[in-house]
């Protein structure tokens, strides 16, 4: 089972990851897309990666903003796959935005 990061942990790697930030037991991101139809095939794709992984965001929707967060429901915090996800939503992000 992945283990919980340490606080040290989790601000080295936020380093690398610019647009997150902690919120308590989570890692959060906001991004405005261009349009509605933009913020649903970012969660569409962002769903299939996360299915694949067995590793979900929550991912709150309204109108063109997409709050993401990411969490290790199963151990109450962030771990090693939260850390990871967060880039791959990064990644899906940067394909669709520029
Ligand atoms: C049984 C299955 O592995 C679990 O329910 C998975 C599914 N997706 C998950 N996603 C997240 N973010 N945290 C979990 O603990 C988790 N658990």
């Amino acid at each position: 089972m992945t283990e919980l990061l340490t606080d040290t942990q989790v601000a080295e790697a936020l380093q690398h990851l610019p647009e997150w930030r902690q919120e308590g037991r989570r890692l959060s991101r906001t991004v405005e897309f261009a349009s509605f139809p933009q913020a649903i095939q970012a969660v569409t794709r962002i769903a299939e990666i996360a299915e694949s992984e067995n590793h979900h965001p929550d991912m709150d929707i309204r109108w063109r903003t997409v709050v993401f967060h990411c969490t290790t429901h199963s151990q109450g915090g962030i771990t090693a796959n939260d850390t990871s996800l967060a880039r791959e939503i990064d990644n899906v992000v940067e394909q669709l935005t520029s």
